[in-house]
C-alpha cells in the first residue's frame, strides 16, 4: 500500500525514535529478531523492562572495545553480556569515555563469541546516522513483528535498513537564489535535500562557472566551532573564508558545503572528542576511544552535488588526499589540486599535524 513507509523511510523514524530513547525493533532473516535501543538515550525503566525480554547484551565498536580491552569476536563489533547487577551507569559508562581515566570501569567483560552479529552491527550502525555515541542495547527477541505492533514501536528488516545506510542517497536541488557576499556579489546558493531524510547539504556558486572548464571547488565539511565560533582548535573557518577570497578573486567557483560536522560524528560527539582532547588525547585517538573512525565522512556527496550542478571537472581546494580520490572515484575528474594551508597557529598545529601523520594530509 502505497500509504505505508518504506525502509528507507521507516530508518528516519527509527534514526529520531532511537534519539528519543525510543526502542526500535530489528527483524533478522531467521526469525531471530531484536529490540535495540541507543545507550545514551535509554532510561533506567526502559532498560529494565528490555532486560526481562532476552539475555540483552551492549553492542560496541572494535575501536570501543579496544580501549575498554574487551574482545571483539565479530571483526568491527564486540557483544558486551551485562553483568545480572549492572545499571544505566554501567551502560552508559561502557559506551561513554568521559570517565575512562577518572574512573576507570572494571573488567574483564565478557563478549559473545557465538551466533551472528549482524543485528548488533546494523543496531550500532543506526546509531551513527542518528549522530549519537555507537553503542546499542541489544535484546534478542523471537516475534518482533508482534512486539512492535503493540508497543507501538518502529520495525525494520534488518539486512535492507543496513544496505541503505551504505547507499548513496539521491539529493534534490529544493531551491536555489541569489545570495550576494563579501567576496563577490554574484552569489547563488542551493539547497540540497537527501531522499533519504539526512541532513541537508549547500552549494554556493561564486559567479558563473562554466560548465565545460574544471571548476575551483572546495569540498567544506561543517564545523560549527570553526566556521562560525572562530574556534581556534582547527583551521577550518581560515579555510572556508580562505576558499572563498579564492572563488571570488578568480571571479568563480563552487563551495559544497556539507553537513558533516566532526567528520561525520555530529557535533555533540565532536564536543565529547574534545573533551577527550583535554585529556591528552589527539583527534585521532580520540575518535577511537569514542568507538568511531578517524574520519566517518560520505565524500561521494561532494560528487554527486558538482554532478548535479553540471560539472564534470575540478580544481580541488584541499589538502586531503581522500577527498581528490573520492571524488576521480565518482565521476569527478580533479585536473588539480590546490594547497589550502591557512590559519595554523598555536592551538591547531599540533592537530594539523597528527592529521598529516594519521590521516595522510599533505602539510
Ligand atoms: N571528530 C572530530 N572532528 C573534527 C575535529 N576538528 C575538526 N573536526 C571536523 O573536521 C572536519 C574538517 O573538515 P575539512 O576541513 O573539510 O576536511 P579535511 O579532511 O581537514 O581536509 P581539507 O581541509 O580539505 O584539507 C569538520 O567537519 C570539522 O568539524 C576533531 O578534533 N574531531
Ligand atoms: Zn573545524
Amino acid at each position: 500500500m502505497t500509504l505505508q513507509p518504506n525502509t528507507l523511510e521507516l530508518m528516519a523514524r527509527a534514526r529520531a525514535d532511537l534519539r528519543m530513547g525510543l526502542g526500535v525493533v530489528l527483524l533478522g532473516t531467521d526469525g531471530s529478531d531484536a529490540l535495540i535501543f541507543s545507550t545514551e538515550s535509554l532510561s533506567a525503566e526502559r532498560l529494565a523492562t528490555a532486560r526481562k525480554l532476552g539475555d540483552a547484551v551492549i553492542a560496541l565498536t572494535a575501536r570501543r572495545a579496544e580501549t575498554l580491552k574487551a574482545r571483539a569476536y565479530d571483526d568491527d563489533v564486540a557483544r558486551v553480556t551485562l553483568p545480572s547487577d549492572a545499571g544505566l551507569d554501567w551502560v552508559t559508562a561502557l559506551a561513554d569515555p568521559a570517565d575512562d581515566l577518572s574512573t576507570p570501569m572494571k573488567g574483564p567483560f565478557r563478549t559473545l563469541r557465538d551466533g551472528p552479529a549482524d543485528l548488533h552491527r546494523a543496531a550500532i550502525r543506526l546509531c551513527k546516522t542518528a549522530r549519537l555515541l555507537p553503542a546499542a542495547l541489544v535484546v534478542p527477541i523471537s516475534n518482533g513483528a508482534d512486539l512492535a505492533r503493540n508497543a507501538g514501536l518502529t520495525l525494520l528488516p534488518a539486512t535492507e535498513a543496513i544496505q541503505l545506510t551504505h547507499a548513496a542517497s539521491p539529493l534534490n536541488d529544493v531551491i536555489h537564489a541569489r545570495l550576494p557576499m563579501e567576496v563577490s556579489e554574484a552569489g547563488r546558493l542551493h539547497v540540497f535535500r537527501p531522499e533519504n531524510g539526512g541532513e541537508e547539504h549547500y552549494a554556493i556558486e561564486v559567479g558563473q562557472p562554466d560548465r565545460d572548464a574544471p571548476v575551483l571547488t572546495r569540498l567544506h565539511s561543517a564545523c560549527f566551532t570553526g566556521d562560525v565560533m572562530g574556534s581556534l582548535k582547527c583551521d577550518c573557518g581560515p579555510q572556508l573564508r580562505g576558499a572563498l577570497a579564492q572563488m571570488g578573486a578568480e571571479g568563480n567557483g563552487v563551495l559544497l558545503y556539507l553537513n558533516q560536522e566532526g567528520r561525520g560524528i555530529g557535533l555533540a560527539n565532536k564536543m565529547r572528542a574534545y573533551s577527550l582532547q583535554d585529556q591528552g588525547f589527539d583527534t585521532v585517538e580520540a575518535n577511537h576511544r569514542l568507538g568511531f573512525e578517524d574520519d566517518e565522512r560520505d565524500f561521494r556527496i561532494g560528487a554527486s552535488l558538482l554532478k548535479r550542478l553540471g560539472f564534470s571537472q575540478a580544481r580541488l581546494l584541499t589538502n586531503n588526499p581522500r577527498k581528490v580520490a573520492m571524488l576521480d572515484r565518482h565521476g569527478i575528474e580533479v585536473i588539480e589540486r590546490v594547497a589550502l594551508k591557512v590559519g595554523r597557529g598555536a592551538h591547531n598545529s599540533a592537530y594539523l599535524d597528527t592529521k598529516a601523520a594519521k590521516s595522510g594530509h599533505l602539510l
